[in-house]
C-alpha cells in the first residue's frame, strides 16, 4: 500500500492543488461548550517520512480552525476544531493558548485537565512533556497570587492495572472511598517547592515509560500516563484542593493496524479502544451537563420543572474512574478540559488521521449560541457585571464584600462557574472579611441560582420550592413561607437581637463557632473554625448526662467558671459549604471558648445545613 501511495504521489499532489474547499459545516447560531476546548496539533513530517517521499494529507485552511484531509482515492473531508495548531506551531504557543488558562483555574481550586489523543507516533508525548515543563515554570515562578503547596503524582494505566511511575512502577489501586472520591491507593505524592525537583520528577516518570517501551517493544503507546498536580491552599484549609491533570493517552489504533497483532495485543488494543470510547462519552456527557447547568429549566407537561439528568458513564473504565472529579456531574466541582488531538500529516497514515479528527469533532458539544437574555433580578445566570456587582454590594453582609475584588469583570453566569476556593479567596481580599462570611455569601448566591432554576414557568406551583429558599419578596408575601423560613434558620427570632453581644443571649438552637484547639475531643478538627449547636446550660443537666468522652456534664461547671453549655457538633457535609449536625455527638463548650455566633439554615431538599450571611 505504501509503495502504491509513493508511486502515485505526483498525481495526488496535482489533485490537491486543483481542490476547491467545500464550506465547513459551522452554523452562525451555534457555539461549543465554554468548559471544553477541543484542539488539533499537526506535527511536521519527520525526516524519514520526507526522505521516503510521502506527501502530507492534511491542509489547514488559512486562518480558520478547519482542515481539509485528502485521500488518494479522490475523497476529501473537512474537520473543524476550536483551535488549530499547524506544523510550525511551537509547544510554547500551544501552552499559551490552551494550558496557561488552566493553571490559574487549578490554582484557584478548580479541576483542570488536558488530554493528548492521537495515533501512535503523532506527537502526544512530545506535546505533553513540553507542556508539563511550561506548567512547572508557571507554578514555581511566583506569578500566581498567594501560596500553594504543590504535590505531584504520576501514574500509568495499562488495561485494568495502574502503576506509580514515581515509585519504580509499583502497582497501585484505583478505589472509590465511602465518600465517593476516587483514591489512588498506594501512589506516592511528591511535595515540590522548586523547578529542578519538578523537572526531575517529570523526567524520572518519562524515563521509566521509555525504558519499558524499549524492553516491551512500543509499550509506551499502549498505556495512558496521568500527571496529577494537587494544589493545596494553606489559607483555606477546609476548601477543596485544586487539581491539574495532564494526560498522555494511549495511541489509538485502526482495525487495519491491529490485524497483525497476537491475541494478547488484540485484547490490549480492545481495552484501549474501549477506554477511549468511554472517555469520549464522559467528555461529551460532562460538557452537556455543564451546558445545561446554567440554563433555566423548562416546565414539563405537568408544569413541573424538569431537566434531563445527564448520564456520564465514568465507572466503565479505569481511566475515567481515576478522573472521576473531572466527569462526575454530581461532584459539583468546577472543571475545565482541553483536548489536543495530535495528528500525523503523512499520507501513509491518512486513515488514522481521519479517525483522530473525527474523534476530536465528536468531543465538541454544540450548544445554541446564548441569546442576549433579558436580565431578571431573581435569576443570577442572567445578570451582567453591573447587576451582579450591585447585588454583591447589597447582599454580602456587614461590612459588605468588595464587588470590585469578587467580580471585577464577571457576569452572574461566570461567577457561578468559578471554583469555590477561588470565590472564597477573592472575598477574603475585602478588608475585615471572614471565611465564614465568604462561605455564607457563596451559599446565598447558589441558593438564589438553584431557586431560579427550580422556578418553572410563572404558572408552576410555589410548592416546588424548598421551604428554606424563598426569595425575600416571596416570603414577605406569603406568611406561611416566611414562618417556614424562620423555622429552618438558626437566626435569633428577635429582630433587634444583633445589637446584643451573642454571649449575653445564648439559647438552645443557637449555632456558635469555636476554635478546634480550645475544645479537644475525639474526631474534632474540621478546619480553622468548627461549629456547634447549643443544647442546654451544663448546670441544668442531671448527674447521668455525659459528653462524648463519657465525662459528666454538670460537674464540668464550677462556680468560678463562666457559663458552660452542652453543644452538638457540626461536621462538613459531602457538598461544598454544607454541614451535618450530630445531635448525639455532644461536647461541653464554655462561653469564653466560643468565638461568635454563626447563622445556619437547614435545606430540606439536600438535608444539609448551610452557613448564611
Ligand atoms: N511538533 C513536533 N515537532 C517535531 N517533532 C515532533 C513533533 N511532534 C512529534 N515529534 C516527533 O515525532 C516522534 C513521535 O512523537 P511522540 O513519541 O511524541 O509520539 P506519541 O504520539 O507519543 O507516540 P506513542 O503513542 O507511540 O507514545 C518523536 O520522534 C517526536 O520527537
Amino acid at each position: 500500500m505504501e509503495q502504491f501511495l509513493l508511486d502515485n504521489a505526483a498525481h495526488y499532489n496535482k489533485l490537491v492543488k486543483a481542490f476547491k474547499s467545500a464550506p465547513a459545516g459551522n452554523k452562525p447560531d451555534e457555539t461549543t461548550s465554554p468548559e471544553i476546548v477541543v484542539s488539533a496539533r499537526i506535527r511536521p513530517l519527520l525526516d524519514d517520512e520526507t526522505e521516503q517521499g510521502f506527501p502530507p494529507c492534511i491542509f489547514p485552511r488559512g486562518d480558520s480552525n478547519t482542515v481539509d484531509l485528502h485521500e488518494l482515492r479522490q475523497r476529501s473531508y473537512n474537520y473543524t476544531v476550536d483551535k488549530l495548531f499547524g506544523q510550525d506551531s511551537t509547544t510554547a504557543e500551544i501552552y499559551e493558548s490552551l494550558v496557561q488558562p488552566l493553571v490559574p483555574w487549578a490554582w484557584g481550586g478548580g479541576v483542570a485537565t488536558l488530554f493528548a489523543y492521537g495515533q501512535t507516533g503523532s506527537g502526544k508525548t512530545f506535546t505533553v512533556s513540553g507542556l508539563e515543563k511550561h506548567v512547572a515554570d508557571t507554578l514555581i515562578d511566583g506569578s500566581l497570587d498567594g501560596e500553594r503547596k504543590i504535590h505531584v503524582c504520576i501514574i500509568e494505566l495499562a488495561g485494568q492495572l495502574a502503576y506509580d511511575l514515581l515509585n519504580n512502577r509499583k502497582q497501585i489501586s484505583v478505589l472509590e472511598d465511602s465518600f465517593g472520591t476516587s483514591q489512588l491507593a498506594g501512589a506516592l505524592e511528591h511535595a515540590v517547592t522548586d523547578k529542578p525537583t519538578f523537572l526531575e520528577l517529570i523526567e524520572r516518570a518519562a524515563a521509566l515509560r521509555r525504558t519499558v517501551a524499549t524492553q516491551k517493544n512500543d509499550s509506551s503507546s499502549r498505556s495512558h500516563a496521568i500527571c496529577r498536580i494537587r494544589l493545596e491552599n494553606p489559607a483555606l484549609p477546609s476548601a477543596d484542593d485544586g487539581l491539574l491533570y495532564l494526560v498522555d493517552l494511549a495511541g489509538s489504533e485502526a482495525a487495519r493496524d491491529r490485524s497483525a497483532h497476537d491475541t494478547a495485543r488484540m485484547k490490549e488494543s480492545r481495552e484501549i479502544n474501549t477506554s477511549l470510547s468511554v472517555l469520549k462519552d464522559c467528555i461529551r456527557g460532562r460538557a452537556m451537563a455543564d451546558a445545561g447547568s446554567l440554563a433555566p429549566q423548562e416546565p414539563n407537561k405537568k408544569g413541573k420543572a424538569c431537566k434531563p439528568a445527564q448520564y456520564v458513564p465514568f465507572r466503565q473504565s479505569t481511566l475515567t474512574k481515576t478522573l472521576k472529579h473531572v466527569f462526575d456531574p454530581a461532584s459539583a466541582r468546577a472543571c475545565k478540559t482541553v483536548v489536543v488531538a495530535c495528528v500525523n500529516p503523512c499520507l501513509a497514515d491518512v486513515g488514522a488521521t481521519k479517525s483522530t479528527l473525527r474523534y476530536a469533532e465528536m468531543l465538541r458539544v454544540i450548544v445554541p449560541r446564548a441569546k442576549t437574555e433579558e436580565i431578571r433580578p431573581d435569576v443570577p445566570a442572567t445578570w451582567d457585571n453591573a447587576t451582579l456587582r450591585a447585588w454583591i454590594d447589597q447582599n454580602s453582609g456587614k461590612p459588605p464584600l468588595s464587588s470590585q475584588h469578587l467580580a471585577p469583570t464577571e457576569t452572574g453566569a461566570q461567577l457561578l462557574r468559578l471554583p469555590v476556593p477561588e470565590f472564597l479567596t477573592r472575598c477574603l481580599r475585602s478588608s475585615d472579611a471572614t471565611e465564614e462570611q465568604a462561605q455564607a455569601f457563596h451559599t446565598k448566591l447558589w441558593k438564589l441560582h438553584v431557586d431560579s432554576q427550580r422556578a418553572t414557568a410563572a404558572t408552576a406551583p410555589s410548592t416546588t420550592k424548598s421551604a428554606f429558599t424563598p426569595s425575600s419578596s416571596t416570603a414577605a408575601a406569603d406568611p406561611e413561607m416566611s414562618r417556614l423560613e424562620r423555622l429552618a434558620s438558626s437566626a435569633d427570632p428577635e429582630p433587634d437581637s444583633s445589637a446584643i453581644p451573642f454571649r449575653d443571649r445564648i439559647r438552645p438552637g443557637m449555632v456558635i463557632a469555636y476554635r478546634p484547639d480550645t475544645v479537644p475531643f475525639q474526631g474534632a478538627q474540621f478546619g480553622a473554625r468548627n461549629y456547634a449547636m447549643v443544647m442546654a446550660p451544663a448546670v441544668s443537666l442531671g448527674d447521668r448526662v455525659c459528653d462524648i468522652r463519657g465525662n459528666r456534664v454538670n460537674t464540668q461547671q464550677t462556680s468560678d467558671d463562666k457559663p458552660k453549655y452542652l453543644c452538638a457538633i457540626f461536621t462538613p457535609g459531602l457538598m461544598t459549604g454544607s454541614f451535618t449536625l450530630h445531635v448525639w455527638h455532644q461536647v461541653v463548650i464554655g462561653v469564653d471558648e466560643m468565638e461568635d455566633e454563626a447563622l445556619m439554615e437547614f435545606d430540606y431538599a439536600t438535608r444539609y445545613f448551610y452557613l448564611t450571611v
